[in-house]
């Protein structure tokens, strides 16, 4: 199976990286992971409303750019539906049962993800009501889907 990751531009932060690829090194006996990262667009706090959306779109269409029609989109959005682990993992065991083999899992940049990304979606999934750092969004994600496949597995790692 196929998971991807698309953020909202470039992580630099070492401890964030070197996290990152830590779960995807794990990660890799269990599907094929890749994080693909689109360029992200300057966002002052001078930005009008009107400019924010544009931010927005912008992002959002280079994100979709990257999406193929047979894949299988998670928005991650903090109204989204909140999951528990055990529940993210069944999901996931379901989703490939029946067929999905593309997961696709789309993290937006400062200001959020475009109306036109969620439409895109298949489902929206949250991690509660705190805002998140798209950055550390990026690693949380990662070790959950690592979770997910231990919990899948029944390996010891989940407690
Ligand atoms: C800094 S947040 C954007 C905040 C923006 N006000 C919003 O409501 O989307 C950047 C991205 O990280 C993800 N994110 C942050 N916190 C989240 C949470 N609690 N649940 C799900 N996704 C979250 C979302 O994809 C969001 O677009």
């Amino acid at each position: 199976m196929n998971i991807k990751i698309i953020g909202v531009g470039k992580v630099k932060e070492k401890y964030f990286k070197d996290g990152i690829a830590e779960y995807q090194k794990r990660l890799g006996r269990f599907c094929k992971f890749k994080i693909v990262e689109v360029a992200d667009e300057p966002a002052p706090e001078s930005l009008s409303q009107n400019e924010m959306v544009e931010v927005m779109a912008k992002e959002g269409e280079r994100i979709l750019s990257k999406i193929k029609d047979r894949e299988y989109v998670f928005a991650l959005a903090i109204k989204g539906k909140e999951r528990s682990s055990e529940e993210f993992a069944k999901e996931i065991n379901q989703l490939t049962t029946y067929g999905h083999s593309d997961l696709t899992f789309v993290i937006g940049g400062s200001l959020g993800l475009s109306p036109a990304v969620l439409k895109r979606a298949n489902t929206e999934i949250s991690f509660g009501r705190f805002t998140l750092p798209h950055k550390l969004m990026r690693l949380v994600l990662t070790e959950q889907i690592y979770r997910a496949f231990t919990i899948i597995n029944g390996l010891p790692y989940h407690k």
